[in-house]
C-alpha cells in the first residue's frame, strides 16, 4: 500500500539554500516528505563537520521558519559502510513510511532501486554556489558563506562556532 510519502536522502553538512530550494521542488510534487539525515555517526571531519544533533537543528528550524514542518518527517540513519545490502533496509526501518526516493547520489539511486523503489534525481540549483564542499571551504578561508544558508541556520553555526571547527579541521586535514 502506498504512503503517499518521498524520502529526500542527504548528509546536510550544512543544510544550505540548494537543499532548501530542492526540498520545495520535490513538495510541488509529493504531499508529503520524509528528510533522511544520512552518515549520522560521523561529525568533526572536514566532510562531516556537524554531529546530526546539530543538523537537526539547523533543519527544524528552517522547516518551522519556512512553514514546512507539517510536510516534512526528519529521520536520521548512519552508515553502513561497505554493507551495502543492510543500509536500504536501515533507512527504511528508522525512518516514517516512503514509497519513493529523491536523491542525486548514483549509489543510493543504484541501491533503492535494487530494493524496487521509485528514485529520481533533484534539479540542481545554483550548484555553481550551493555545494557543501564549497560553503564549508568559504567557512575554512573565512569566506561570505552566511548569504548561502538559510538566517536560521546561519544563526545556529555561529552559535556554535561551527565556522572556527571547520577552519580547525580543514587545517588538520583538508579532504
Ligand atoms: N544546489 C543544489 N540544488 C539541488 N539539489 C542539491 C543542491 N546541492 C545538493 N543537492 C542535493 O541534495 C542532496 C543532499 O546533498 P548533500 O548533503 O550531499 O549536499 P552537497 O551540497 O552535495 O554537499 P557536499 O559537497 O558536502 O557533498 C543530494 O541529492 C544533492 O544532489
Ligand atoms: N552503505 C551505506 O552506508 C551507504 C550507501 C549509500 C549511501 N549512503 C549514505 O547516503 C547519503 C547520501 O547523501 P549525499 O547525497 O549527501 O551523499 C550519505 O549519507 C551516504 O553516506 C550510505
Amino acid at each position: 500500500m502506498s504512503c503517499r510519502r518521498a524520502l529526500f536522502l542527504g548528509r546536510f553538512q550544512p543544510f544550505h539554500n540548494g537543499h532548501l530550494e530542492a526540498l520545495k521542488w520535490i513538495l510541488e510534487r509529493e504531499p508529503e516528505v520524509v528528510l533522511a539525515i544520512g552518515s549520522a555517526q560521523y561529525s568533526h571531519s572536514f566532510r562531516n563537520p556537524f554531529t546530526v544533533g546539530e543538523r537537526l537543528e539547523m533543519i527544524q528550524a528552517v522547516l518551522r521558519a519556512e512553514n514546512l514542518a507539517d510536510r516534512v518527517m526528519v529521520s536520521v540513519v548512519p552508515d553502513t559502510d561497505n554493507e551495502h545490502s543492510l543500509w536500504v533496509r536501515l533507512v527504511v526501518s528508522w525512518s516514517p513510511c516512503f514509497d519513493k526516493v529523491y536523491t542525486n547520489d548514483p549509489l543510493s539511486q543504484l541501491l533503492f532501486r535494487e530494493e524496487g523503489f521509485q528514485v529520481e534525481g533533484i534539479p540542481f540549483h545554483e550548484r555553481e554556489v550551493l555545494e557543501g564542499t564549497r560553503i564549508r571551504k568559504l567557512m575554512a578561508e573565512g569566506g561570505d558563506w552566511e548569504k548561502y544558508v538559510h538566517p536560521r541556520v546561519a544563526e545556529i553555526i555561529k552559535r556554535i562556532r561551527g565556522d572556527a571547527r571547520i577552519a580547525e579541521l580543514y587545517r588538520l586535514s583538508p579532504a
